[in-house]
């Protein structure tokens, strides 16, 4: 039945696998798309390494993503389901649901806010959330991880919700917090359970079962962002205050002729507000922060940075998005820094649905893809000297350069199952780093003595990986950078509404 299913072709060359376990040692290494990469160096762009029974295939260069996630994408757009999704409360977020009709219902609710028109509405909003993030920073710069935290989660909850989030001991912000927790779950290898569904119904009171809290406290985090925020939302659009959301919006269209089809519809909502906090979270919070990092350690690059916005913008004003296409150089460091280190270095797992050929290969359906995103984006022969932060490599003759790969093309994903918060996202880190740039001096941490201290870009080996020290020295540029951001630093929201 193998022989007629694979027509006599081998399966991709990878390592020897062990008996039943397979490949997994290779599953748990640390920063695996180093370790990938080094795999696709011995045996090919697409790497077999089975584990656990299930069919894993590593795709390890720009051709075999193109071939396989885009131009396949009808039939590679599904996602591996583990036995942790509902383990971790996450069975409303529909990144990870399977490709089919309740998938895609999903992706357009969400893409009817998120496609490149719509996103330019939430512009306002990510205007004031970065200017209140000037202001923390400059009144409190030792708490750069925080404030970051704060900026994206005001705008977002804002958008989705409606909602103002308070600075301080706001409960929405720690259930969404404590949610994103549950990334550490699908960290491979992390907990047996994964390997072992069978484990799950092993009660908590057993020795060595702790894990059935870790999984509670998180279920119980995603079901009150799921249906708490939204229950806010609605008791908010009566008088108006929260109208404006996605929430009030999708709410709004619900048909209730059908009270069927308006309880599906109503779930839709639920989970597509959750996703789009979880999917923007973490990935916009790593790439801010790889940010300052290469700020630190490339001052040269800071310096053309802020020539440019010296020349275009000058003292009297901050960058606004519309400034966009006069600043070439800051739109080439928006694309180094989604190149530089990766926010989700191996992408999130694509499936396959049928069995298919690639080059002489047969893939059958059902296996895991795993996308080394790194990879690509660390390709020598499409970006010379690939560990510098150099954002000149995008540009030629002082504008942006065609001829060189957009590394939005990885950094976002593959086919359908792109990143459809792509545009919202680009559009936050060009004012981000726009504004950033315009006030402050980023420099390395100084110690005691005021010496600068050593510094080196180090990422965390976990699916949303970002920098694992941001020690840096922040200060205003000058006195009129000072003046500038407090002449236009919002009222941040100093009351909690929880
Ligand atoms: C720098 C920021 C971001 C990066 C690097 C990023 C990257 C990604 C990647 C790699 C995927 C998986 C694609 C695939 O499976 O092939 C993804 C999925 C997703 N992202 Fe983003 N993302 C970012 C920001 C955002 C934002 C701001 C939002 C929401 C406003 C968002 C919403 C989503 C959603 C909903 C999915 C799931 C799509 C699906 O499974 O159909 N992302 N993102």
């Amino acid at each position: 039945k193998w022989h007629r299913r694979s027509r006599g072709l081998p399966l991709p060359p990878g390592p020897k696998a062990w008996p039943f376990i397979g490949n997994i040692a290779h599953m748990r290494k640390s920063h695996p798309w180093k370790s990938h990469r080094e795999l696709c160096e011995i045996y090919g762009e697409i790497v077999n390494l089975p584990a656990m029974g299930q069919s894993i295939m590593i795709l390890g260069s720009a051709q075999v993503l193109s071939e396989l996630l885009d131009k396949r994408s009808a039939i590679t757009s599904d996602r591996p389901q583990s036995a942790l999704i509902p383990l971790a409360g996450q069975t409303g977020n529909f990144s990870q649901l399977q490709y089919g009709p309740w998938w895609r219902r999903h992706r357009r609710a969400f893409w009817q806010f998120f496609f490149p028109a719509a996103s330019e509405r939430y512009r306002s909003i990510q205007s004031r959330s970065t200017q209140v993030f000037l202001r923390k920073l400059l009144d409190d710069p030792e708490h750069v991880v925080e404030h970051i935290r704060y900026s994206f989660t005001s705008a977002i909850v804002k958008i989705i919700y409606g909602l103002d989030v308070a600075e301080k001991n706001d409960q929405s912000v720690a259930m969404m917090e404590k949610n994103l927790e549950a990334g550490e779950a699908f960290i491979p290898g992390t907990y047996y359970v994964e390997f072992l569904p069978f484990l799950r119904y092993v009660p908590a009171w057993v020795p060595g079962a702790g894990f059935q809290k870790d999984f509670a406290a998180w279920r119980y985090a995603a079901e009150w962002v799921r249906n708490v925020l939204v229950e806010k939302t609605k008791q908010g659009m009566a008088d108006g205050g929260t109208s404006q959301s996605i929430v009030a919006q999708l709410v709004g269209k619900l048909d209730e002729e059908d009270p069927p089809r308006a309880a599906e519809d109503f779930e839709i909502v639920k989970n597509v507000s959750f996703t789009t906090y979880e999917g923007g979270a973490d990935t916009t919070y790593s790439t801010i922060q790889t940010f300052f990092v290469a700020m630190a350690l490339y001052p040269d690059v800071q310096k053309k940075a802020q020539a440019e916005l010296d020349a275009v913008i000058g003292p009297n004003r901050l960058p606004e998005h519309s400034d966009r296409a006069d600043l070439p150089y800051i739109n080439a460091l928006v694309k180094e820094s989604l190149r530089w280190a990766p926010a989700l270095p191996f992408s999130l797992p694509h499936r396959s649905i049928e069995d298919m050929e690639y080059d002489g290969y047969f893939i059958p359906a059902g296996t895991v893809l795993l996308p080394n995103t790194w990879a690509c984006l660390h390709d020598p022969e499409a970006y010379p000297d690939p560990d510098r932060y150099m954002p000149e490599r995008f540009l030629k003759g002082g504008k942006l350069n065609p001829d060189v790969c957009d590394p939005a093309r990885f950094a976002f994903g593959y086919g359908r199952r792109n990143c459809p918060g792509r545009y919202f996202a680009d559009a936050s880190l060009f004012l981000n780093i726009a504004m950033l740039l315009h006030v402050f001096n980023i420099t390395p941490p100084l110690d005691k003595d005021g010496v600068p201290e050593h510094m080196e870009l180090k990422m965390t080996s976990t699916t949303i990986s970002y920098p694992v020290d941001l020690r840096c020295t922040i200060k205003p540029r000058s006195e009129w950078a000072r003046q500038l951001i407090l002449a236009n630093a919002p009222q941040a929201n100093a009351e909690t509404h929880a």
